[in-house]
């Protein structure tokens, strides 16, 4: 099980701070905390979310993950992720690159995807052990939909704010269209300390919206602000939200896909392990990653600020997505191409 008792993040390393939303507040329409969001999301595209009425479902997910990870490593094999871009399943440590060298990643992880949640007990994507079916209904499901209800609350509110026609993000985030919607557990061991190797490698999120839950630092960001990396600081029954690459695409830019990577805790939190449970929003399979320039003017205008950006990716959520899996895992690795062929709306080559 996670530890609940660790020692504090260290009050000496620099972080990157977050401005805490309120999620009772956004939900009750409270225009202050809609613009708070709104600078959030478009400077950084990371926010604290607070008040989000999920802990208790987190709190379940956190002992299932303990769980579920703790089967042997031959019983978490036989459900695979496999290499040919399917998300759902498990990860082994060492399976993802982490960057162009090649080097390996040191997290493993469980996916489970939101339609097999939704359609239990039959199966949208695939089988999992019988652990994570038999909570499915219980466990996994509520978490599935408290973070749902989360991110739809979230993208009605940026829907708004592009100029969007009622519905029309909700539109390309159909519930029962399949998805790359996925809850995800994930685990990182205790380093050596000073150990800097990379839990996961510079990224960009690949869907919409990320609803982040950790307990122990290790996440950081590289803000457009700085030009090293910084920790951000795990708030109790804080959860940590960001913007991914589809919805930074849909808006022609203005939400931020801000790159993100995972490190061991810093300082004596280093001898422990890591737990982080993530649920990601992600366009149905079918829809088009590109800017919603037909349906708002604010977002055709803000297409024509950047020229050198190439917002029509010709490509469906489904393709993006299984390009990006493919090429990070390890096995399909030539040679560093590989690694870029991975790369999402990341901007800074140099950065990754
Ligand atoms: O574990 C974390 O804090 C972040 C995980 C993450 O960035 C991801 O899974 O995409
Ligand atoms: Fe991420």
């Amino acid at each position: 099980m996670p530890a609940l008792v660790h020692p504090p993040f260290p009050d000496n390393i620099p972080t990157h701070p977050l401005l805490v939303i309120d999620f009772a507040l956004l939900k009750a329409k409270d225009p202050q905390e809609i613009d708070r969001l709104w600078e959030a999301a478009t400077k950084l595209g990371f926010w604290y979310l607070k008040n989000h009425e999920a802990e208790e479902e987190v709190a379940k997910m956190f002992d299932l993950g303990a769980e579920a990870m703790l089967l042997p490593l031959e019983e978490k094999l036989k459900f695979d992720q496999g290499i040919d871009g399917s998300s759902a399943g498990y990860k082994a440590a060492g399976s993802n690159m982490v960057d162009a060298s090649g080097e390996k990643d040191t997290v493993e992880f469980w996916n489970i995807s939101k339609n097999d949640a939704l359609a239990w007990p039959s199966h949208v994507h695939r089988t999992y052990p019988e652990l994570l079916d038999r909570n499915m209904p219980t466990i996994i499901r509520p978490f599935v939909q408290k973070s749902l209800n989360v991110n739809e609350t979230i993208l009605g509110i940026f829907n708004d704010r592009l100029g969007l026609p009622k519905g029309t993000l909700e539109s390309l985030h159909p519930v029962e269209e399949p998805s790359g919607c996925e809850a995800r557990i994930i685990k990182n061991p205790p380093m050596p300390h000073n150990d800097q190797k990379r839990g996961i490698g510079a990224h960009t999120d690949f869907g919409s919206l990320s609803f982040l839950h950790n307990r122990l630092g290790g996440l950081q960001v590289l803000a457009p602000t700085s030009d090293t990396w910084q920790y951000v600081k795990p708030l109790p029954d804080h959860a940590i939200c960001n913007i991914g690459d589809a919805l930074s695409i849909f808006s022609g830019g203005i939400l931020r896909s801000n790159m993100h990577r995972v490190l061991p805790p810093p300082g004596a939190q280093s001898a422990y392990e890591r737990w982080s449970l993530v649920f990601f929003t992600r366009p149905g399979n079918s829809k088009v990653l590109r800017a919603l320039v037909e349906a708002s003017p604010i977002i055709a205008t803000s297409v024509t600020s950047k020229p050198e950006k190439n917002f029509d990716t010709e490509t469906t959520a489904k393709d993006w997505f299984a390009r990006r899996i493919k090429y990070q895992r390890v096995a399909n690795r030539k040679g560093p191409e590989t690694w870029m062929s991975s790369r999402g709306t990341e901007a800074d080559p140099a950065a990754i």
